[in-house]
């Protein structure tokens, strides 16, 4: 079995029987009403995009109810697009991993063209031009991580030929400015808050600098800033996509799927002519398209305006996700495990992260109407974390840790401060952050050191508790008065909130030798 048999018409019906789903709708037809009249581009080949974008549509024109595909542009590591989607006429295989160990494998046939980004590449790029000048063209989406919004003073220089992706997207949005100053929207899809604006604001950079140096009109600037024109939503996405993992890439070698192999490219992408991630996923795009969309809600993006897209995110980070993760990472570090779904097996750990997120974040969640905090922290603690399918690492969370506690807990214990609500609720969180000091000492519960994720703070918060030891008997802990009263890593000076002492007290149990970790952890969780 392999991905161009599908081109080639030439099925065997082991297709069926190993339970692979199969595209059901007009692929070339599809492909060729595309080619004609394009309605959205995506920037950004990696694996999200095949597990989710992609995915929707592809779900989309399964329905009967859609007849366009996307075009896929890849602005940064054209490798991928020579190694991973030209050989396998843009087709891939999604893998989706359920938490209950069945197996999905789906072709995903809804990407039709796959163009190198760079006007070194003469006709991809002239076909670019071509798409871009189309009235039919909608939106171009994106999904090329939060450096890709980067905006360089050199690049800025470099006038109408830049070579960063927000760059060549405003040259791109000029020759559509040429054919008539026609509508589109323009949609990151990245995992950083308040995303449509990292667009808005690069796209508006390169516009201005290339108005005041005269190399294109003031019209177009005008035209990139008029919402009747141009709009830059933003969205929420949320879906677990690891890296292609070796124990999927057996199974498919063992089903006899002959696409099976992982390539790393030589800028570190790790890509593959298959994909795997998990069931669960969000894509929250705020409705506010100028020129029409793909109608995404077939494949189950929800809509809404931005004040409820700021709303779920704040739910996910806040509550339901995100605080979660960094908690059982902190511990799971200190514990000794390598794979986050081995954590939701140890009793301690699951009921420490249940109880944070119901007992004590649930009762101040942001919730945004249109999607239940309850099912949302449901599916993350019985689906999402356990799924023993994922190779997600505490190791990988429990990177930047000191740049995500602010966010991730500050926010439940200002809104506890704001609303008057009884911070002796608050047990775990406090739990959480005194672990934080116990976890910069770099030493685990056995008592060995063990390689601290990165973290731009590290030096500088290590140096605040280096005067602690992991050890019995008495010690002098009033150093961390100068840890928990940061409120740029906390958000809040947590003395000044009542709960310095608190944390300090805990702090104090977690130090007192090997295995004290475990041991703090037990009793408070079991007495919560
Ligand atoms: N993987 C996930 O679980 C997940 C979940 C939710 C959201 N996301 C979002 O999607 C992004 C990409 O994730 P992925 O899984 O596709 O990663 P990936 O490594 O598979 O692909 C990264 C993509 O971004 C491009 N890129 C990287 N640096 C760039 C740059 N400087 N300029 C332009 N393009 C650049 C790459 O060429 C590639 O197309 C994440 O950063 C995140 O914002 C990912
Ligand atoms: O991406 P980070 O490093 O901010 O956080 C690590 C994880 O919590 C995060 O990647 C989640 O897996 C993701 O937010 C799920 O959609």
């Amino acid at each position: 079995m392999k991905l161009t048999d599908i081109k080639n018409g030439n099925l065997s019906a082991e297709w069926a029987e190993k339970g692979y789903e199969l595209p059901k709708f007009d692929v070339e037809a599809v492909k060729a009403k595309t080619h004609a009249e394009p309605t959205w581009v995506h920037f950004g080949a990696g694996n999200i995009f095949r597990a989710f974008p992609a995915a929707i549509l592809n779900d989309a024109l399964n329905s009967g109810k859609y007849d366009r595909g996307v075009i896929v542009a890849e602005s940064f590591d054209y490798e991928i697009i020579d190694k991973a989607y030209q050989p396998y006429d843009n087709l891939s295989l999604l893998v989706c991993l359920k938490s209950t160990g069945d197996i999905e494998k789906k072709v995903i046939a809804s990407v039709t063209e796959s163009l190198k980004a760079d006007y070194s590449f003469g006709a991809d790029w002239a076909r670019l031009v071509e798409i871009f000048q189309a009235p039919s063209l909608q939106m171009i989406s994106f999904t090329i991580t939060e450096k890709g919004y980067g905006v360089a003073p050199a690049d800025l220089e470099r006038g109408l030929t830049p070579v960063l992706a927000m760059g060549k997207v405003t040259a791109l949005l000029y020759e559509r400015f040429k054919a008539g100053a026609l509508p589109l929207t323009v949609q990151s899809m990245d995992n950083c808050s308040h995303n449509g604006d990292k667009v808005k604001a690069a796209v508006f950079a390169y516009a201005s600098k290339w108005v005041e140096q005269g190399l294109v009109p003031a019209e177009f600037l005008a035209y990139v800033k008029d919402e009747t024109k141009i709009t830059f939503p933003w969205s929420m996405i949320d879906k677990i996509t690891p890296r292609p993992d070796a124990k999927v890439q057996q199974m498919l070698a063992d089903d006899g799927f002959e696409d099976n192999y992982t390539i790393v490219t030589e800028k570190h992408t790790f890509t593959a002519p298959f994909v795997n991630a998990e069931e669960t996923q969000y894509l929250c795009i705020e409705d506010h398209y100028t020129n029409g969309r793909p109608p995404l809600e077939l494949g189950g993006v929800l809509y809404c305006d931005r004040e409820t897209v700021d709303k779920i995110e704040k739910m996910k980070v806040c509550t339901c996700l995100n605080p979660l993760h960094t908690a059982m990472s902190i511990y799971g570090c200190m514990l000794g495990y390598t794979l986050i779904s081995a954590e939701m097996a140890d009793e301690d750990l699951r009921a420490f992260i249940q109880k944070i997120g119901y007992i004590e974040a649930m009762p101040v969640v942001v919730d945004p109407g249109v999607l239940n905090p309850y099912e949302f922290i449901g599916a993350v603690i019985n689906r999402r974390l356990p799924n023993p399918f994922m190779p997600d690492a505490p190791q990988r969370i429990a990177t930047d840790t000191s740049q995500k506690l602010a966010i991730r807990f500050g926010e439940t214990i200002k809104a506890y401060e704001e609303r008057g609500l009884d911070k002796s609720n608050l047990v775990l969180i406090p739990l959480v952050l005194a672990g934080y000091a116990r976890y910069l000492k770099g030493i685990d519960d056995n008592g060995q050191p063990f390689e601290i994720s990165a973290d731009p703070m590290l030096a500088e918060l290590q140096a605040i508790v280096a005067p602690l030891k992991v050890e019995a008997g008495e010690q002098d802990f009033s150093c961390l008065k100068a840890l928990y009263s940061r409120t740029d890593v906390f958000g809040v000076d947590l003395y000044a909130v009542g709960l310095g002492e608190k944390i300090e007290s805990m702090a104090k149990e977690l130090f007192a030798g090997p295995g004290a970790v475990r041991a703090t952890l037990h009793k408070y969780t079991l007495a919560r």
